[in-house]
């Protein structure tokens, strides 16, 4: 049985996917109140894996991961999960729609329904909360009159569901990922993504030679974020997602040339993709290319070849 800490309280987004990624009949899962300390969790060692959502698709990234992942000590990604994010409309039992003044939820969470809220409860004003269940615990406890809730937040709470299936954008998705100390690479599947983060030299063409030598190796970049290093004001950690392993030659020479070029590269995980969607590698970056390469110029400098 393996302790596995998550983005909580109970009926979160991240308890959904926390479900997904591992086994509910085995594992333990523990919440935790905010995304820092589930990191902190897991570098303590405190819980063996740590889940937490790493970017949506109409709200963008979650800066509390991004942050997380690029400081302090170094954690990785082993796995992820993509969820198709919906929101529910709770409230105490007896709360008719037309009585809700107050509204509250994840700020990404507020932001998907944005123009909903606009058009249906134009009266109530929207409260920023840790989580979407923690929004639900608080109307519970009568803080708020409503909550935009994960579905799941439903069966832990006896709250009225006054309102399904909500979200201004039909088919939202988040993405979650399952960290681990650094140590874990999971073997690999033919269909993976390798993170990084990349703090470039503030010159000329640094971002642009960093996409260079990904394009040069025929690989797909699949996000590019940049958040700021919060050391000098102007300069940015860039996050990249890329399709393939580490354990790939074009993708480890990729990296190599990257700490050569870059201030810092840190490795966030090698982990398979939810979709199985498989990377197609073709010549001349295949790994047979990269070994028939390596052993032409070793013969060269063993003087048996020209
Ligand atoms: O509060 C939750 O339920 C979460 O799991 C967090 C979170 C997020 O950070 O994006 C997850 C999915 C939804 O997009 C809204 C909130």
């Amino acid at each position: 049985m393996a302790r596995i800490g998550y983005f909580g309280p109970q009926g979160t987004f991240t308890e959904q996917a926390v479900r997904r990624l591992a086994d509910p009949e085995s594992d333990e899962f523990v919440p935790f109140g905010t995304i820092p300390a589930v990191v902190a969790a897991v570098r303590a060692g405190e819980v063996e894996r740590g889940c937490v959502p790493v970017e949506n698709s109409v709200e963008g990234a979650v800066p509390a991961t991004m942050d997380a992942l690029a400081l302090g000590e170094p954690v990785v990604a082993v796995a992820e999960h993509v969820l198709q994010v919906q929101f529910t409309l709770l409230a105490r039992p007896g709360t008719g729609l037309d009585e809700i003044r107050t509204v509250a939820s994840h700020p990404h969470a507020l932001a998907q329904v944005r123009e909903w809220l606009e058009t249906n409860l134009p009266k109530a004003t929207a409260i920023a909360t840790g989580s979407t269940a923690a929004a639900a615990k608080e109307v519970l406890a009568g803080a708020f009159d409503a909550a935009v809730s994960a579905p799941v937040a439903a069966l832990h709470y006896p709250l009225t569901e006054l309102v399904t299936g909500l979200g201004d954008v039909k088919d939202a998705k988040t993405r979650f990922l399952l960290l681990a100390k650094p140590g874990n690479v999971p073997a690999p599947t033919g269909a993976d993504r390798t993170s990084l983060v990349a703090v470039t030299p503030n010159e000329v063409g640094a971002l642009s030679d960093v996409l260079h030598e990904l394009a040069l190796r025929k690989i797909n970049l699949t996000r590019l974020e940049a958040r700021p290093t919060r050391e000098l004001f102007g300069t940015y950690r860039f996050y990249l997602d890329v399709e393939g392993h580490v354990a790939e030659q074009r993708i480890g020479d990729a990296l190599a040339a990257l700490h050569r070029r870059c201030i810092e590269v840190r490795f966030l995980g090698s982990y398979p993709r939810t979709d199985k969607e498989p990377t197609v590698v073709g010549s001349p970056t295949t790994d047979a290319d990269f070994e028939a390469a390596g052993e032409w110029l070793a013969a060269i400098r063993r003087g048996e070849s020209a």
